[in-house]
């Protein structure tokens, strides 16, 4: 970089944006100003060659009261101004025809500065055609037909060049970092040099010229190549010694700016600011090869070319966010589907990842929950996505997004250093008040080629005004640089559509939790019901399901005119087994019968532990004679067994079948009776109630 040192350069740039543009003690040659005090009694200043204008010698004019010195038009005009400012307008401008004076016609532009009035005059050299109206009409018609942001911006450019005459009229747009790209330009003949998809660097448009423009949206520059002329203050008023000229339109332009304008081949300019809310997006910049004046008139027709390219334009972007919105929706009705099963977090990311890949332009999207993680698309090292998500808790919570294309300018370069991705979007799932679940988009690296208008390291710097500042560059001629390690921008749509689809995401978590909650306490209840109805020991019906069973059995039976019989069994010299074996043995008899027992039984009997060594059986649709046979099957069944060391045991049954008037209680009573009977006559038998 020459010689030219970071340090210095630093402090040059900063002079740069230091020099104070809006009070610079000049005016453009072309034409005069006059300050007066702010009860317009007094004149306070002059600018150099205003003699020309009204006919007088300077020293003349500092002691002439506005009243005499002005020509009577010009005074009415002042006067008729200072009302309207008096009510809040920043400026106001009147046609005026000097009889006595040259020129004849001026157009003169009224403002206050600090309370000092300031009256600006423009002589008006060339009207525009007397079918301007029907022109300026034309090409206002033509930008409202375009239909693309794009298609809008060329039209602008050309219209502007029919209105206004400039040989090259280029819209050119800032970026973050105030460094402008040429996205649209008309040129009215093809020798003349394009900048079109060309850059310049943030310092051509210093900041405090930015700010000139956020006051006052348009910069007309009608002779490049003439000197300014100097304003003169009355040196018996006391005020202070520099007009701020913000509002006007003859502001003297820096020495600095006009060489810029020459090096570039520029010898006259009109920049518009164009805005994106009421952040500076760009400039329409006009360029005229030799100097000349456009009509005052002309200035407005390409302001209002600009004011309609602007609405155009919005219009235009919504259209876009809507189209975008509308896909989006696409994808939030699948998440939202009330008909769907309902899917985990992670489920529905993998049913609508891929959906998602294409909409927001990603080659991933991710779901991190903790340390759980779940990719589509290209895969990411799940560290990379827990380390990340975790920064993300800690650092933007509060917010719940993070966005950059530019992941090695941030805290996250260290994360993501192994991997390809240069852009991340997050968004916190919203159901998490810790915000410990993130969605992250990722983005590779898009290589942006940048053709630079100039060398931008082949920085010179001089002295100007005590100081130094950046030399304007001598050479404009393109220069390619490779922009690295960026992702494409994050559209501010795509950041709502991303906190829509993790809100979604989290509402279908919580429906999913919900129904996890439900299923497990689905789960529990019947683990519960198991509980109550069944016997710990031997896994079959217990007394209480007996009970329910044979109350519900009769009811049937009645109802259909069914027949219904219960057997009541109870294992022999029981006592002698644990006596013998030890209560465990006699555990696993119960148990093991048990088992014997229900594979020896139809599907639609009811077979359970009646209490200690007894068990009742509900033998449906069976008359006396069945239930007799299935209690001598078992009784027999029993025999065959081999109950490890307990050996073989015997059981006594005792049967009997529901009667007309039978309840619970008593048809239980007779099969226990029955049993009894058996018991009494000698045991291992099957007795039934008669
Ligand atoms: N191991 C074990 N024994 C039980 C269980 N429930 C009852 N018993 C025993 O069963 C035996 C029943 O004895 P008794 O009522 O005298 O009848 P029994 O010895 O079978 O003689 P009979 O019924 O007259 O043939 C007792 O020793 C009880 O302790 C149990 O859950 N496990």
């Amino acid at each position: 970089m020459n010689d030219v040192t970071a340090a210095k350069l630093a402090e040059a740039l900063n002079n740069c944006a230091n020099e104070p543009v809006h009070i610079p003690g000049t005016i453009q040659p072309h034409g005069y100003l006059l300050a007066f005090s702010a009860d317009f009694s007094a004149v306070v200043a002059v600018s150099d060659g205003v003699q020309k204008l009204l006919n007088a010698e300077p020293a003349d004019i500092f002691n002439s009261t506005p009243a005499d010195l002005l020509p009577s038009s010009l005074f009415e005009g002042v006067n008729n101004a200072l009302k309207r400012l008096k009510h809040g307008v920043p400026n106001w401008s009147f046609d005026c025809h000097l009889a006595e004076a040259e020129p004849k016609n001026c157009f003169c532009t009224c403002y206050l500065s600090d309370s000092i009035v300031i009256l600006e005059v423009e002589p008006v050299v060339r009207r525009p055609p007397d079918d301007y109206i029907a022109e300026i009409t034309d090409q206002l018609d033509r930008l409202r037909e375009t239909t693309t942001v794009q298609e809008t911006l060329e039209q602008l450019t050309k219209s502007v060049a029919v209105l206004s005459g400039y040989e090259r009229i280029l819209v050119y747009r800032f970026d973050n970092n105030w460094n402008g790209e040429v996205i649209a330009e008309h040129r009215t003949a093809e020798d003349i040099h394009s900048y079109l998809g060309h850059s310049f660097p943030a310092s051509d448009i210093p900041s405090q010229v930015r700010a000139l423009y956020q006051k006052n949206v348009l910069r007309d520059i009608v002779d490049a190549t003439a000197s300014p002329a100097k304003i003169l203050l009355n040196p018996d008023i006391e005020h202070s010694a520099k007009l701020n000229l913000t509002a006007g339109v003859l502001r003297g332009v820096s020495p600095i700016h006009l060489k810029y304008l020459a090096n570039m081949g520029v010898k006259r300019a009109l920049s518009v600011a164009m805005f994106e809310d009421t952040k500076l997006w760009g400039l329409l910049s006009c360029h005229g090869l030799e100097p000349s004046q456009v009509h005052p008139y002309q200035r407005h027709a390409i302001k209002a070319l600009v004011a309609v390219a602007k609405e155009r334009m919005l219009l235009q972007r919504q259209y876009a966010a809507e189209r975008f919105y509308a896909a989006t929706e696409e994808s939030r009705k699948a998440l939202l589907d009330p008909q769907k099963e309902i899917m985990a977090p992670d489920e529905l990311l993998s049913a609508e990842g891929d959906r998602w890949l294409k909409l927001f332009n990603v080659e991933s999207v991710a779901l991190v929950h903790g340390r759980q993680t779940t990719v589509v698309g290209e895969d990411c090292d799940k560290s990379v996505l827990v380390d990340a998500a975790n920064w993300l808790v800690d650092k933007h919570s509060a917010t719940g997004l993070f966005s950059t294309s530019e992941l090695a300018a941030t805290k996250l370069e260290a994360v993501f250093a192994e991997t390809d991705f240069c852009g991340l979007l997050a968004v916190a799932l919203p159901y998490d008040r810790s915000k410990t679940g993130w969605l992250l988009f990722l983005r590779k690296e898009v290589l942006e080629v940048r053709n630079w208008a100039g060398h931008p390291e082949k920085t010179t710097i001089e002295h100007y005004k005590g100081v130094d500042v950046l030399s304007p560059r001598k050479s404009f001629a393109s220069w390619q640089e490779i922009v690295r390690g960026k992702s494409r921008e994050w559209q501010r749509e795509e950041k709502q559509a991303a906190r829509f689809l993790a809100e979604d995401l989290a509402i279908g978590a919580s429906a999913y939790q919900i129904e996890q909650l439900n299923e497990k306490l689905k789960k529990a209840n019947k683990r519960l019901k198991h509980l109550v109805h069944t016997d710990a020991l031997t896994q079959i019906w217990n007394r209480y399901h007996l009970e329910q069973s044979v109350d519900e059995q009769i009811a049937v039976a009645k109802r259909y005119d069914r027949c219904l019989s219960v057997i009541i069994f109870d294992i022999d010299n029981f006592k002698g087994v644990n006596d013998t074996y030890g209560h465990d043995i006699g555990d696993t008899v119960l148990q093991n019968l048990a088992l014997s027992i229900e594979d020896e039984m139809r599907d639609g009997d009811i077979f359970g532990r009646w209490g200690g060594e007894e068990f009742l059986i509900l033998a449906i649709e069976s008359d006396l004679e069945d239930a007799e046979k299935l209690a001598e099957r078992l009784r027999k069944k029993l025999l065959s067994v081999e109950f490890e060391k307990a050996g073989t045991i015997t059981a006594s049954f005792g049967v009997a079948e529901m009667q007309e008037g039978d309840t619970r209680s008593s048809l239980i009573k007779r099969a226990d009776e029955a049993l009894y009977k058996a018991k009494n006559s000698g045991r291992n038998r099957v007795v039934s109630a008669g």
